[in-house]
């Protein structure tokens, strides 16, 4: 049975380094964020991850989390599912939601940014 766990450290092509240290008995995530690229002009430090994942199958489950950052006033979604392959080896395939404070209503068409990312094990 290829279990595949969010917990431990995982990195994808940008260069972010996400650490799940936790993932409670209801499926709650906790963790932390270092990423090393920004759109704001801010030194960039860890930041806080939260979210939930499924836990009914405990082989591929869904998830969403938030990264709320700590040095810019953004805030990121991500949503997506756990894979092994044949081999063993674990990814995590996601879209995300970057929403970048607006200066005002008129400039909220701008403000958020949407990708997909892939996280393989560090
Ligand atoms: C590095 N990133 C990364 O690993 N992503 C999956 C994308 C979605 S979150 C964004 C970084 C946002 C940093 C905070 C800010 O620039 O306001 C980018």
């Amino acid at each position: 049975n290829d279990k595949c766990s969010l917990i431990g450290r995982w990195q994808n092509d940008l260069g972010s380094e996400m650490n799940i240290t936790a993932v409670n008995n209801v499926g709650k995530i906790f963790g932390t964020y270092l990423t090393k690229v920004t759109s704001s002009d801010k030194p960039i430090s860890e930041s806080p991850l939260r979210g939930s994942q499924q836990m009914g199958d405990q082989e591929h489950p869904t998830f969403g989390f938030t990264v709320t950052w700590s040095f810019s006033d953004s805030t990121t979604v991500f949503v997506g599912q756990c894979f092994v392959d044949d081999k063993g080896k674990e990814t995590l395939q996601t879209m995300w939601l970057l929403r970048k404070k607006a200066d005002s209503s008129q400039d909220n068409w701008k403000a958020t940014l949407v990708g997909t990312n892939l996280f393989t094990r560090v």
